[in-house]
């Protein structure tokens, strides 16, 4: 993928944009706080449970300036903007932090860190993935990890593998994988009240039905 892509990649003047929406932040830390959100196409890590299988291909979507979709955001009433995928670490995301600072918004990324992470960032999400692992550098870079707890038999041990290797500072938490909730929403609870460094992260805008 970063070969066929690589100028647009390494650029990062212009993004393939899956959608833009203004919303609540559904996930993590800042869960129930209003912000618009960019979904940048492109990802090559393939988690067979990805709830944006959509955005994989850049390709299938339209390439936009970064002025472009910041002056989107702008329009908004938003304060918060999150940069999203698809995969935000395939990109130089060095434009799109400073464009979006020129307007003092604050800018958050979901990303699973498998490359290294450009830009200046208020507030970053690590979510690693079975497929590829984060690099050393994303960890560093965590204020959030958040692992999604697929298989319960497995995923609580990977989880605290992760744990590891982030900072000192960074808030953990585990967020059931939408399809299995209803199964693993009781082990979690469990999980997080007998170890209690950890927290839930529900996926809430799904149950308030919000994009
Ligand atoms: C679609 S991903 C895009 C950002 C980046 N590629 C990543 O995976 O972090 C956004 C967030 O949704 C989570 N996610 C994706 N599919 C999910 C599912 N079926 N159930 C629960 N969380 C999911 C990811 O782990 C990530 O935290
Ligand atoms: N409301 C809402 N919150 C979210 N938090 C992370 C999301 C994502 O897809 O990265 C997401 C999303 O798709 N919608
Ligand atoms: S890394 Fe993120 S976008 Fe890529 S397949 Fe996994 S969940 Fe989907
Ligand atoms: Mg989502």
């Amino acid at each position: 993928m970063r070969d066929k892509y690589k100028e647009i990649f390494e650029a990062g003047t212009d993004l393939p944009l899956v959608e833009d929406f203004y919303t609540i932040q559904g996930e993590g830390f800042h869960t129930g706080k209003p912000a618009y959100f960019i979904r940048i196409g492109g990802c090559d890590i393939g988690c067979r449970w990805c709830d944006s299988k959509i955005s994989w291909n850049p390709k299938e979507h339209r390439l936009i300036s970064v002025e472009e979709v910041v002056r989107k955001a702008v329009e908004s009433p938003a304060k918060s903007v999150v940069v999203t995928g698809g995969e935000p670490s395939l990109y130089n995301l060095e434009p799109l932090c400073s464009e979006l600072k020129k307007h003092n918004i604050e800018n958050f990324l979901e990303t699973s860190g498998a490359y290294e992470i450009t830009g200046e960032w208020d507030w970053i999400c690590l979510s690693p993935k079975e497929n590829k692992a984060p690099v050393a550098s994303s960890y560093k870079k965590a204020n959030e990890l958040k692992v999604i707890i697929f298989d319960i038999e497995k995923d609580f041990a990977i989880a605290e593998e992760h744990a590891k290797l982030v900072g000192d500072d960074c808030l953990l938490f585990l967020q059931s994988e939408w399809s299995q909730y209803v199964h693993n929403v009781k082990p979690i609870v469990e999980y997080v009240k007998n170890n209690p460094k950890w927290n839930i992260s529900l996926q809430s805008h799904k149950f308030m039905r919000i994009p």
